[in-house]
């Protein structure tokens, strides 16, 4: 599990260990993994620095603050390894007396023109703001940011890329893109969530010692291949179809019978005993699915299920929004279920079941009664919100995937494992199929959700490995490679 602590939790735990060390060691731990994750990139031959520490042409880019002292101290580890190293310095009488010094001291330098460091550079250690830092890079930083971008090297952020609110995830002005995000201790929240996360690069945590102090229960999770082996559900001696869960999806329309037939798919590879589905389209599912159990409606006369599906290409025929919603089961709400929700909020006011909403970043912004803009912007805070607002467990879609429960202790879980292929019309009817199904196996909300959203990208990775696009259906194809390979990595 990739865990992430908000800022002030870090200072917390931060102080308590350095009141128990010697001064400095903080900052050395992290020069040091910092220096080991640098050298492995120049050494793989990233920036095009010729595979070696030694003669490579490193610049660092120094705030004022603790983020910019671990960058020159790491600027002097590379350097007493033979890198030629130049600091920019962006306060340049404030910046890290210690870091600057030991800098020096290695044969470093500080720049007479920062771009003309930057043309050559092969790599760029950004130490701008870390944690410290708020309100988007400042305007004299903001060339300095570009020019680095802009050139052909790599570029290393120190625990955070400069300009990302670390709390929030949110992007306020501009910020420095990465190549490689070196996180020390445990990573914030603005890495696991967007649209922060996507200036972050891959993401290496460097462990400086707070483990054991951090509070277990961090702001923020993602699942890996382990976590969600062990939340997948596999059927025993014992089972049979209905143990093992029956899905109902209510879903289709005479004009979209497509989105009945992909969730139809995702729902069969969700581990569901038998998938019924209820509505227009049962001539288009059953010539596609002949396993699948249909009726024409109304969802009360369909027979039991375990869990319910509401909304995928339902057109303007939502009565059986409200129908769904009244059964004693869990209930996920999806595309214009959520239209018909935000018309009517009140439809989850008696709900004791659980609930799973799946909004894109435009259902989401009618929910909230907002824009979508501003959904995309702040998508942390509007996955809460939506959360408690609605007292319903909300997925929030889009290139990073937010899973909030209503409680507000409890962690909300990121999803980094999609791709850009899966911008693809249906690709949400396969995930709407696919975590209803593991809703009706048995699986919390959360769980259900997040897990679905981890299979679905990786799906999709798969089926993209050729670099090819991708259709809908063959991301409901490969799920059960994607099942595969977390069982194989994660043990079952
Ligand atoms: N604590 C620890 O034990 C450890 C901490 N560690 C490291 O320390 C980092 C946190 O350091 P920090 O607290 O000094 O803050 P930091 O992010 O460097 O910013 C400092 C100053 O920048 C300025 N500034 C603000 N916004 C700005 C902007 N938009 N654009 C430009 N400048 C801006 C503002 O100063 P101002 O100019 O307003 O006076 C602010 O005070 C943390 O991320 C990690 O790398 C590690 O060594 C491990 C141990
Ligand atoms: N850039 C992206 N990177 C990763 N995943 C994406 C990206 N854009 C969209 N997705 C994912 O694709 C799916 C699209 O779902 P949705 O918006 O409901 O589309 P549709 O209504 O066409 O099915 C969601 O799972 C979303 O998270
Ligand atoms: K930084």
């Amino acid at each position: 599990m990739r865990t992430a602590h908000t800022v002030d939790t870090v200072r917390r735990a931060e102080a308590e260990l350095m009141a128990r060390l010697p001064e400095g060691t903080l900052m050395q731990r992290a020069a040091a993994g910092l220096t080991a994750a640098c050298a492995e990139l120049l050494r793989s031959g990233s920036g095009s620095g010729g595979g070696r520490v030694y003669g490579s042409r490193v610049v660092v880019l120094a705030g004022s603050g603790d983020n910019g002292g671990d960058a020159l101290y790491a600027g002097a580890r590379l350097a007493r390894r033979g890198a030629g190293v130049t600091a920019v310095l962006l306060a340049a009488d404030r910046a890290h007396p210690g870091g600057l010094a030991a800098l020096r001291a290695a044969g470093g330098r500080v720049a007479d023109d920062p771009f003309d460091a930057l043309d050559t550079a092969d790599l760029v250690l950004d130490g701008i703001t870390g944690i410290g830092g708020h309100g988007g890079l400042r305007p004299d930083a903001v060339p300095i940011a570009r020019a680095a971008r802009g050139s052909r090297a790599v570029v290393v952020a120190v625990d955070l890329p400069s300009g990302i609110e670390a709390d929030s995830g949110e992007v306020p002005g501009e910020a420095l893109r990465a190549d490689l995000t070196v996180v020390f201790g445990t990573e914030k929240p603005g890495l696991l969530a967007g649209p922060a996360r996507e200036y972050a690069g891959t993401v290496r945590l460097v462990d400086i010692g707070l483990g054991g102090i951090l509070p277990s229960v961090p702001a923020l999770e993602a699942l890996q291949h382990l976590d969600v082996a062990q939340l997948l559900p596999e059927p025993g001696a014992a089972s049979d179809k209905y143990r093992r869960g029956v899905v109902g999806i209510v879903a289709g329309s005479a004009r979209y019978p497509g989105a009945a037939v992909l969730a139809v798919a995702g729902a069969l590879r969700g581990g569901a005993g038998a998938v019924r589905y209820v509505g227009h389209a049962t001539d288009a599912v059953i010539a596609r699915f002949p396993e699948a159990l249909v009726h024409a409606g109304p969802p009360g006369k369909a027979g039991r299920v375990q869990s319910w599906i509401v909304g995928p290409g339902l057109g303007d025929d939502l009565d059986a929004v409200a129908e769904v919603l009244a059964a004693p089961v869990p209930v996920l709400v999806d595309a214009d279920g959520l239209r018909r929700l935000a018309a009517e909020p009140a439809l989850l006011r008696d709900r004791a079941a659980p609930t799973l909403l799946t909004p894109h970043a435009g259902e989401a912004a009618a929910l909230l009664d907002t824009t979508r803009e501003e959904v995309e912007a702040a998508q942390l805070a509007a996955v809460r919100e939506l959360a408690t607002r609605y007292g319903a467990t909300t997925l929030l879609k889009g290139a990073t995937t937010l899973v909030a429960d209503p409680d507000p202790r409890t962690p909300v879980r990121s999803n980094t494992m999609g791709t850009p292929w899966l911008a693809t019309a249906g690709s949400g009817d396969v995930l709407a199929g696919l975590a209803g199904s593991l809703l009706a196996g048995g699986l919390s909300a959360r769980d259900a959700g997040s897990a679905a959203a981890y299979l679905h990208g990786l799906a999709a990775r798969r089926a993209a490995a050729d670099g090819v696009p991708v259709t809908s259906y063959e991301v409901a194809d490969a799920l059960g490679r994607a099942w595969r390979d977390v069982r194989e990595t994660g043990g079952s």
